[in-house]
């Protein structure tokens, strides 16, 4: 068959970009290129600096194969192969290199032993673009001899488009290298963090003992769980723990608070937008959908989703593939779906504020964590885990010991407010017993069946008022004395004895405002 040079050049340049995908698009390439040049494979090489070339990929009549074969030349088959050049027969046409009797040429006998060619005949097409090294694409033919000048004249033809596709084939690469690294970097930074920081599952064998097991089971299959406990009872944790046991393990964990997020915010929060989807949609953002891909979607709160953005996830979860809120086309999503909540969902459906049908594909696994005040046999290990942490945290290290009577204390009180807030006891007592042994005094010992709400105010009530604005008050009054000063050796800091970066956070969290002053001298 013959084609003109320019039908050629064109068919060739549209089968290149007819797709992202390196590999189809070079498929089809080669496809097209067999109709007029005998050839068996096509080849894409780079030749490095000191002579040694890489074969990056290969496309036969079977598919592409994408590798990475080093191909060691030594300094002989290079003197040799200059040498074959300078025969008058062996002259390029076109810049196109012809090699009919590879076992002639060296260099082209060292291709074809690491590469397995055996007996081929090898047209080569030098071609060059930005920033790298020389690069060549060749197509090979099991037989001797199957080259001519008129195939070397046409493949010449194909220099530019080859150059440009296998360019952008190689930023490309270099993109998803890099964010594969990126990715696997994330993860070995989230779980040495979570090494220094200690994070680990106290009670995992005594009062979450069931919890665990559900959860490693349910680790090991994609099904969507659903955590239901009440405040503070670590359902966070536990969603963790399912990911870490799962082998999406190696993926992210993305959280989402849909109780924390604007009802107007939550669609383009979960799936996204395209820029100019609404105003203040500047620039294209990826959802959470897209960033959980290849890893684990934690839906914290999930009771208070509103109902429309319940119908769009209830489409997501479906049909496994998003839209970006003023986007068209769909995007794939591969995310396994951890929800979770405090509240009570068969009210919630009953009043028509959640979806059943949603409901049900969320609630395929579901796990119940118990309250504190059910499994108060963790206690202990939890009050000395937290002593030890925030005693770290707040640079009050070592801790004071507990005073004989705090672990009773500890065990009667009922926890409304879980482990959370048993966390939030201990940083108090930390803060407030800095040379005594740490004591629970202020705790309202509980029956097991009443609750913090249920118990009677007596007139010493009055003093009470919540932990968080004790330590604002706090705080305030010692940033008063050091006239807004954190830093330094007349600073609040140093006086709290914390690291200034612990008290700034602190400072934000609580949400203090504070300008600076003169110092007042303490009374
Ligand atoms: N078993 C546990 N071991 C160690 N720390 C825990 C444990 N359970 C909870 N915590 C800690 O207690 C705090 C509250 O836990 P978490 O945020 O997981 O609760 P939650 O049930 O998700 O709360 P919410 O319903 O308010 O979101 C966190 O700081 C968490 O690290």
């Amino acid at each position: 068959m013959t084609v003109d040079k320019h039908q050629f050049f064109r068919n060739v340049t549209l089968s290149l970009c007819c797709s992202l995908d390196l590999e189809k698009a070079l498929f089809k390439c080669f496809q097209y290129i067999r109709k007029y040049i005998p050839a068996d494979g096509l080849q894409f090489d780079i030749t490095e600096p000191n002579g040694a070339t890489v074969s990056i990929v290969r496309v036969t009549k079977e598919g592409v194969e994408i590798q990475d074969i080093l191909i060691p030349f030594s300094p002989e088959s290079i003197e040799e192969e200059q040498r074959y050049f300078e025969k008058k027969e062996n002259k390029k046409i076109d810049d196109v290199l012809i090699f009919n009797a590879p076992n002639i040429n060296p260099i082209s006998k060292d291709f074809a032993k690491v590469l397995n060619l055996k007996e081929a005949s090898n047209l080569v097409l030098p071609v060059d673009f930005e920033d790298s090294f020389p690069a060549t694409i060749s197509l090979y033919s099991f037989s001797q001899h199957a080259y001519t000048a008129d195939h070397a004249k046409l493949f010449s033809a194909v220099k530019e488009p080859f150059s440009m596709a296998m360019s952008n084939a190689l930023r490309h690469r270099d993109v998803q290298n890099r964010s594969e690294n990126f990715k696997k970097e994330t993860q070995r930074l989230y779980l040495e963090l979570m090494k220094i920081s200690g994070d680990k599952i106290i009670g995992a064998e005594s009062g979450l003992k069931e919890v665990m097991t559900l959860a490693r089971h349910v680790a090991e299959v994609e099904s969507p769980v659903m955590l239901l406990g009440e405040t503070g009872t670590g359902k966070d944790v536990i969603a963790n723990a399912i990911h870490q046991f799962s082998k999406r393990h190696e993926g992210p964990v993305v959280k989402v608070n849909c109780g924390a997020i604007p009802e107007n915010l939550i669609d383009s929060e979960l799936f996204g937008h395209e820029k100019g989807a609404f105003t203040g949609a500047v620039s294209q953002k990826r959802g959470k959908f897209e960033r959980a891909d290849s890893g684990t979607l934690f839906l914290d709160e999930v009771g208070e989703l509103s109902l429309v953005a319940q119908v769009r996830l209830l489409r997501a979860i479906q049909f496994k593939e998003i839209e970006r809120l003023g986007g068209t086309r769909t995007i794939p999503v591969d995310t396994r779906i951890i929800a979770a909540t405090h509240r009570d969902m068969d009210e919630l459906i009953k009043s028509g504020t959640f979806r059943e049908d949603l409901y049900f594909r969320l609630n395929v696994f579901p796990i119940h964590i118990p309250p504190l005040r059910k499994r108060k046999e963790d206690i202990p290990a939890l009050a000395h885990y937290f002593i030890e942490k925030k005693a770290k945290d707040l640079n009050l290290y070592p801790p004071q010991r507990l005073a004989p009577r705090a672990m009773d204390q500890l065990m009667d009180y009922d926890w409304p407010g879980n482990v959370r807030e048993l966390s939030n006891i201990i940083e108090r007592a930390l803060i407030l017993n800095r040379n005594t042994p740490l004591t629970f005094d202020h705790l309202h010992i509980n029956s097991a069946t009443r609750n913090a709400s249920e118990i009677p105010r007596d007139k010493n009530d009055d003093d009470i008022i919540p932990f968080d604005d004790m330590i604002s008050q706090y705080i305030v009054k010692v940033l008063k004395r050091t006239g807004g000063r954190i830093e330094g050796p007349n600073g609040a800091a140093k006086l709290l004895n914390m690291k200034p970066n612990t008290l700034r956070s602190k400072i934000k969290k609580l949400n203090i405002r504070f300008h600076r002053t003169k110092a007042q001298k303490p009374s």
